[in-house]
């Protein structure tokens, strides 16, 4: 306020509150003891002191009353502008129309002599039903502040659209059993139990070594159960670390740890809520986070932590490990409760060594996915594909195949498109398989050096595993695995 409002402002309050002060006044002004003289100049105290302009005018559109802001916008005298016609001020007023349609218009744009862009109210003054005059009131004094607000407003809802989507993408499963290819009868009958599964609201235990297919399992699991509608809330255990994953499943109330936001945090589960929650790695969860874990599931209740009271949870749990959750269990890494609580209802999903037949139909998919559908595969190199040991899985082969239509820049993939460890295990089966001078001794070698690549990549080098797979002991297998140099015998466990 400057210095000669600030003195309009003390003259009014001291012409209202005379002797008893301001409020004392105005309480004689609202009760009816003042007069009208007091009650207008009230009103107009109230009137000059809020921030928009205002001014009302009759309906011959002369001003009977404007404000101290809106004198201060047109640079006028507001008292000697009464009387005044408002198109004094403004030209192009649009009163009239208001006096004579009667209809309030709202949050229009309005120039002032000034140029500076205003949004206004007109609003007709009624008195039985009478417009007898029209208000006008500034709304925004200079709208470019709006516009930017507006602007960034606007910002702000796409990018709450792009992560809606993203949110959306995460929340709904992007496959379903069709989009789980391949030829074996092996393939088709774990699809077959794990939709039978899927039907049902029983938790399911998926397991395979990596790249096997573990997460469009469960995808499809979601897909074909009757909360397909639901969200679909993916955790991958071991990328998160596992200090915050409690946290980042149950959620916490604010203030809970030091770091926490202030708001607090709904876990994941809790964003599952109808839906299917899918644990990739569970063999990472902690001891506590797996106790946890095991009381929402038996509960079907949930506490947040630094919580008090726990909330109720309708979710499907879907967990899936290339860990040996046995093994773990045995060592005392994982709990027997929750691994017979999942393992109730478990999908193993073959490697793909013990499914060969499969590779040309998953050949034939990443090509028309690479968008080279023409692109042919040479018979040789479609043999040596089907002889890999292929420890990485469905995953390793479609890199094989991304990198092979690279080199072969889209035209026929032979031999020379494939990685040496593929042509390395190929050639030596041919040389021995393939040559008519090898005794039946040479042949069984080699046939039983493939078996054990295969159980070996199987198991990830696991010594103890592989030997139980065979059935033969460690020491044979240690001794066999010396012959065909296989693996880092001395590091195997
Ligand atoms: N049967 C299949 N048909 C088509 N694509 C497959 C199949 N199995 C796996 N894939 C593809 O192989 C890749 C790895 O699959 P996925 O991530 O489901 O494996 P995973 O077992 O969960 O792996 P990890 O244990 O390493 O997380 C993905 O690109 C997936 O689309």
């Amino acid at each position: 306020m400057n210095r000669e409002n600030e003195d309009n402002h003390v003259c009014a309050v001291e012409r209202l509150s005379g002797s008893q002060g301001m409020a004392g006044s105005a309480m004689r002004v609202l009760s009816g003891a003042a007069d009208l003289g007091d009650l207008v100049d009230f009103l107009a105290l109230v009137l000059d002191n809020v921030y928009s302009g205002i001014i009302v005018c009759d309906s011959d559109c002369r001003i009977v009353f404007m404000n101290r802001v809106y004198g201060e916008l047109l640079g006028a005298d507001p008292k000697a502008a009464v009387g005044d016609y408002l198109d004094k001020y403004f030209p192009h007023t649009r009163m009239p129309q208001v006096l004579s349609t009667g209809r309030s218009e709202l949050a229009q744009r309005c120039s002032l002599k000034t140029d500076m862009p205003m949004l206004v109210n007109r609003i007709p003054l009624r008195i039985k039903g009478q417009v007898v005059g029209v208000i006008l009131q500034t709304i925004f004094r200079d709208y470019t502040a709006m516009t930017d607000l507006i602007s960034r407003l606007q910002g702000l809802e796409s990018e709450v659209k792009y992560y809606k989507k993203g949110l959306d993408r995460l929340l709904s499963p992007l496959y379903g059993f069709n989009n789980i290819l391949g030829s074996s009868p092996l393939l088709a009958g774990v699809k077959a139990v794990a939709a039978k599964y899927a039907r049902t609201e029983a938790p399911v235990l998926i397991t395979g070594a990596t790249g096997t297919g573990k997460e469009m399992f469960a995808h499809a699991v979601h897909r074909s159960s009757p909360r397909a509608a639901g969200p679909f809330v993916c955790v991958n255990c071991a990328a998160i670390p596992r200090e915050l994953l409690e946290s980042e499943l149950f959620g916490y109330e604010s203030g809970a740890f030091t770091g926490a936001s202030r708001k607090g945090k709904v876990g994941q589960i809790q964003l599952a809520h109808t839906g299917t929650l899918f644990l990739d790695e569970i063999g990472e969860l902690s001891p506590k986070a797996q106790a946890t874990l095991l009381r929402v599931l038996e509960t079907k209740t949930l506490e947040r932590l630094g919580g008090v009271k726990r909330v109720a949870v309708d979710f499907r749990l879907v967990a899936a490990t290339n860990r040996d959750l046995k093994e773990m269990m045995s060592r005392g890494e994982f709990r027997d409760d929750l691994y017979y609580r999942l393992s109730t209802m478990a999908v193993e999903i073959p490697a793909l060594s013990r499914r060969r037949e499969d590779v040309p139909v998953l050949v034939a998919h990443f090509l028309t996915a690479l968008e080279h559908p023409q692109t042919e595969v040479g018979l040789q190199a479609m043999e040596a594909l089907q002889n890999y040991a292929w420890p990485g899985n469905v995953r390793e082969l479609k890199n094989v195949i991304e990198r092979a239509v690279s080199l072969s820049e889209g035209r026929r993939i032979d031999l020379e498109h494939l990685p040496r460890e593929i042509l390395t295990s190929d050639l030596e089966e041919r040389q021995v398989c393939e040559n008519p001078d090898t005794t039946l001794a040479e042949q069984m070698a080699c046939f039983e050096k493939r078996v054990m690549e295969h159980a070996l990549a199987f198991n990830k080098g696991n010594m103890t595993k592989t030997a139980k797979m065979l059935g033969i002991s460690r020491s044979t297998l240690y001794e066999k695995c010396r012959r065909y140099d296989l693996g880092d015998t001395e590091k195997a466990s």
